[in-house]
């Protein structure tokens, strides 16, 4: 499982009501455990454990194990390699520990922030407990674990690393610099993608231990995924925000492709081009004054436009094809050479979805497909029912194994939009539960792909940007109804999206 996988689960279990304390309990006691076998499989008997800890979850985890260990006998000594500890919840388990005094308990607990001139005491068997770093290293190993890493290294003891050998790199398994070399390395939940990828000397003895994260916790679309957006760099300038390309509109409609525009700048892009035809060019450019429009001839799109489309096209990080175009011949051609032209990332909506031969974006992986279910059954040519509001768990793996068994034949990411919204890519899926009946007002759906388009121009994959996007359109949708009841319109909702990603991100 990535890194960023992991957090977002993590952080998704405490929206399920299950708090980041229950984990680390549960972490801390498997670890325990596992630490209580190794000892007897190796010693047969319970041996002094030695931990060093950082200053984050990882370090709290040992905290917890140490509790476990003690009432199986076992001595612990924990050196602390940071007084400042950062985890809430690693703060808590330490309090325990400290809390215990008088000490009946064969426990030892050192300040070790200058590891200079230390040493182990090798008299005994020994097993060393690695809770330095996790999946929360970042950037250069400071000097004092460095130092840490080469004690635990140059020790006799049976080195054992929580979740990641402290060093490596979560996401690839890496080493930029040292790390610790540990004979187990026991995980949580799922196996961390560095590790997996690792060389087997580099993590020894792989241990998947279960914490009790639900199906759910990973499957859930839920405020956890705000963490998928990317810290914005404080020196960046325009465009290194995103920047995209909607090309819709017709004489008929011109507020659709408005509504996206405004709700990509609302979910952060920097820049919004929009390529419509002459006669929406206008009130397009008066809907909002931020919106680049590109007045292109005629009533409709066509192919006479594709140049012109297609320059727009490579100025920008991602296109939105299909909002408010209307539907005809000469549009359809259009968006036909389009989606084989363009290489950028693409969603396709609405108008967009109903003129596009499927067979044209079968390989393409970079493709966000929306559609309500008419629209999907109509593009995949199937007769499905979405049908996700259940507890009968039968029939919800039901369901979602025969749009699986549909959306596998395209590369790209299918979002079917309901009262629960689907998610689906590959073998993937996702489900997200936000929004409410009030959507069904028109504009919304122009809304989302509007969302949908500016997170893949800020480099978020397909799945991501679909499962995000999803989950932002539904808050802002919420806060619509929260304000207005049923009466709002997707300019409403649209006014609101800034707002839900500002507050989800705290
Ligand atoms: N709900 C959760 O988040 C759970 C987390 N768990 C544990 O928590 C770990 C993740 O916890 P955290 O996100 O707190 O991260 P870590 O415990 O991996 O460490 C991050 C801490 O180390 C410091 N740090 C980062 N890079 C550093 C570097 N290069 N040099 C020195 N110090 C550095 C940071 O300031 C931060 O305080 C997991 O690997 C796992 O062991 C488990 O308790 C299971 C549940
Ligand atoms: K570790």
């Amino acid at each position: 499982m990535d890194p960023i996988d992991m957090m977002v689960t993590d952080a998704n279990c405490e929206y399920l009501g299950l708090s980041r304390l229950c984990l680390m309990e549960a972490a801390g006691k498997s670890l325990g455990e596992e630490v209580a076998k190794i000892a007897v499989f190796t010693f047969a008997k319970p041996v002094k454990v030695v931990m060093f800890t950082g200053s984050g979850g990882n370090g709290g985890d040992a905290f917890v194990a140490a509790r476990y260990l003690l009432n199986r006998g076992y001595d612990v000594d924990i050196y602390m390699l940071k007084d400042n500890i950062h985890s809430n919840e690693a703060k808590i388990n330490l309090e325990i520990l400290l809390n215990m005094k008088p000490r009946l308990s064969r426990l030892t607990i050192h300040y070790l922030t200058d590891v200079d001139d230390f040493k182990l005491d090798e008299d005994e068997d020994f097993i060393v407990v690695d809770g330095i770093l996790g999946t929360g290293i970042r950037g250069n190993l400071q000097e004092n674990i460095k130092k840490a890493i080469g004690v635990i290294n140059e020790s006799n003891g049976i080195k054992i690393s929580i979740d990641v050998p402290s060093g490596m790199d979560p996401l690839t398994g890496s080493v930029d610099d040292v790390a610790v070399v540990p004979d187990y390395t026991i995980s949580f939940h799922k196996i961390k993608t560095g590790v997996r990828d690792a060389e087997e000397e580099l993590v020894g003895g792989l241990v998947t231990a279960d914490i009790g994260i639900p199906l759910e916790a990973e499957y859930f679309v839920n405020y956890g995924d705000f963490l998928r957006l990317k810290n914005r760099d404080a020196s960046s300038h325009k465009g290194n925000n995103g920047s995209v390309l909607i090309v819709g509109g017709s004489k008929d409609y011109h507020g659709a492709p408005a509504i996206s525009g405004k709700a990509a700048f609302g979910a952060g892009v920097d820049l919004v081009y929009i390529a419509t035809p002459e006669s929406a060019a206008i009130p397009v450019k008066s809907a909002s004054e931020d919106l680049i429009v590109k007045s292109l001839d005629g009533d409709y799109l066509s192919l006479n436009h594709l140049d012109e489309i297609l320059e727009l096209a490579d100025k920008v990080d991602a296109v939105l094809i299909g909002p408010g175009s209307g539907i005809n011949d000469d549009t359809s051609k259009l968006f036909n050479v389009l989606v084989t032209k363009i290489k950028k990332p693409i969603v396709l909506d609405a108008d967009g979805l109903k003129q596009v031969d499927i067979s044209l974006i079968k390989n393409k992986d970079n493709i966000v497909l929306t559609p309500h279910l008419a629209e999907f059954n109509q593009f995949f040519n199937s007769k499905l029912k979405l049908d996700l509001d259940s507890y009968d768990f039968k029939m919800v793996d039901e369901n979602i194994t025969e749009f699986q068994l549909i959306t596998k034949n395209i590369n790209g990411t299918v979002i079917v939009k309901g009262k629960n919204d689907l998610i689906l890519s590959g073998s993937k899926f996702r489900i997200n539960r936000s929004g409410n009946a009030g959507m069904t007002v028109g504009g919304t759906g122009d809304a989302l792909a509007g969302i949908v388009v500016s997170l893949l121009s800020q480099d978020l994959s397909s799945f991501d940007s679909a499962c995000l996007g999803v989950f932002i359109n539904g808050l802002a949708g919420d806060k619509a109804y929260e304000i207005n009841g049923n009466g709002f319109s997707a300019s409403d909702l649209v006014s609101y999206i800034g707002n839900v990603i500002k507050n989800g991100l705290c």
